[in-house]
């Protein structure tokens, strides 16, 4: 393989801070990771607490984490190359070609819960991954890492139509943060997509359960909050892997590169901070009046409703607007050929995903009662996240649109929240 000497694009705006964030957030996200499971240990559960608790080192590495990581890695990867499920073809790219990606989330997240429940029954611990959550994580930051070197160092073989508009600056400490190489492949295994939903998503999950089972272990029996943390996160998961085809059309897979921000984010960030409330749970358990859990559940129902039905609504429309689910939508032609809808879900303000993923994050930190704000991180997390990630595919579509995005923001004023925001 030759060795490209990519000239690097001219005038890339970086973005996340530009170099100095691309210097600093590979160190303060993973130390705010191993901060947070500390924290969540404590029996004060205080997010701002003096002197921190910094764990001592002997709890940072286990060989046994280390293992369990390389096998779950391996179990996913195994799992994601079994012929099972339909075969699917992304987005047109730069030179016109279509890759395709094996669409099978769903079967490895129900092979897995087969797998783990024959473990239970054979009496397998689950629940020591409480115990054994620091040097998980540690090991998962590690994991990202290498595979963020991996592929950066591997980006320079890769042809210059291969490389993500935005994450060939010049400057190494941006691109290994942003990502050089769009869709990094080995063979035909789809490194971002792999990881985008299959280690850390699934992970998510089993790590919930583990929680559950150490709550089993402790006090005889599992708490109503615990259940619905389970409950609802469980439910987000199965639909992000049941709806696997969606993933393709978003904007980390059609536009970033992957480099860190992704690797981190998918194999450490969402394992070990999105089900933060599970963990809190086991140290700190919370009474739900039935009367709470019912408020919960059905705030947890709408934001559910209008995700799934927002994304489903325009997935479909970006298929096939012909659709007679769509057909009676309003739409507006825009000079790329492609039309905006202007109506339903997308006329009521121009992220209505974004409002239902950040009513349904409020409803899995209710649970967790009020009085500790640990629970709340991932609401507060998610919503500058969304904020951000908004005003980066606002900046897109303008770009991409011109006069026909100014003429839908002036038809739909509001971004996220009706009269708001
Ligand atoms: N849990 C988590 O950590 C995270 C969850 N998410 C969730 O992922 C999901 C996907 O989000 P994301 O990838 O950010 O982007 P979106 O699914 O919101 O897609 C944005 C794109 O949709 C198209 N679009 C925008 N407005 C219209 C319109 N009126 N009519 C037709 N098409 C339109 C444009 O692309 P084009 O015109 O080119 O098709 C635009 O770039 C969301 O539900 C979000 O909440 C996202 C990030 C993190
Ligand atoms: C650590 C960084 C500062 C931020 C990293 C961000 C990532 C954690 C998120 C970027 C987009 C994501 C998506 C999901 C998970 C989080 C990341 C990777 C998603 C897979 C969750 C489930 C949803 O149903 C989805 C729509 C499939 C999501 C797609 C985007």
């Amino acid at each position: 393989m030759k060795l490209n000497k990519h000239k690097p694009a001219q005038h890339t705006e970086m973005e996340f801070g530009g170099a100095l964030g691309a210097a600093c957030i590979p160190v303060f996200l993973p130390l705010t990771v191993l901060y947070l499971l500390s924290v969540c240990r404590t029996p004060g559960g205080a997010l701002l607490q003096w002197p921190p608790p910094l764990p001592h080192s002997t709890f940072l590495w286990d060989p046994v984490a280390a293992a369990i990581m390389v096998g779950w890695i391996s179990l996913q990867s195994a799992l994601y190359l079994l012929p099972m499920g339909k075969v699917s073809e992304g987005l047109v790219l730069r030179d016109g070609s279509k890759l395709k990606y094996p669409i099978n989330g769903f079967h490895a997240l129900c092979m897995t819960a087969v797998l783990l429940a024959v473990c239970v029954c054979l009496g397998m611990p689950l629940g020591y991954l409480f115990d054994l959550v620091l040097p998980l994580a540690v090991c998962a930051i590690g994991v990202s890492y290498l595979l963020a070197l991996y592929l950066y160092i591997r980006s320079f073989w890769a042809p210059a139509h291969q490389l993500a508009l935005g994450g060939n600056t010049g400057n190494p400490l941006y691109d290994f943060f942003i990502g050089r190489e769009l869709n990094p492949r080995i063979g035909s295994f789809d490194l971002k997509f792999f990881c985008e939903l299959r280690p850390g998503l699934i992970g998510w999950v089993v790590l919930n359960a583990a929680m559950l089972m150490k709550e089993v272990e402790l006090r005889g029996s599992s708490s109503l909050a615990m259940l619905l943390v389970n409950g609802f996160q469980l439910l987000y998961v199965t639909d992000a892997l049941w709806n696997e085809e969606a993933v393709l059309t978003t904007m980390d897979i059609v536009h970033d590169g992957f480099g860190f921000m992704l690797a981190f984010g998918d194999l450490a960030w969402v394992p070990f901070t999105y089900g933060l409330q599970a963990m809190f749970l086991v140290i700190h358990p919370q009474t739900l009046s039935p009367l709470s859990a019912l408020g919960i559940i059905l705030l947890n129902g709408v934001g559910y409703s209008i995700f799934r039905k927002s994304n489903s609504q325009k997935n479909q429309f970006r298929r096939d607007p012909a659709h007679k689910s769509i057909a009676h939508l309003e739409t507006i032609a825009t000079a790329t050929g492609k039309r905006l809808l202007v109506s339903g879900w997308w006329g009521f303000v121009r992220h209505p995903n974004y409002l239902g993923d950040i009513l349904m994050a409020l409803a899995w930190s209710l649970p967790c009662g009020v009085s500790h704000l640990l629970p709340y991180f991932y609401v507060v997390y998610f919503s500058i996240l969304l904020v951000h990630r908004e005003a980066r595919d606002e900046r897109q579509c303008r770009a991409k649109y011109g006069l026909a995005w100014d003429t839908y923001c002036r038809r739909v004023p509001y971004r996220i929240i009706p009269y708001i925001y």
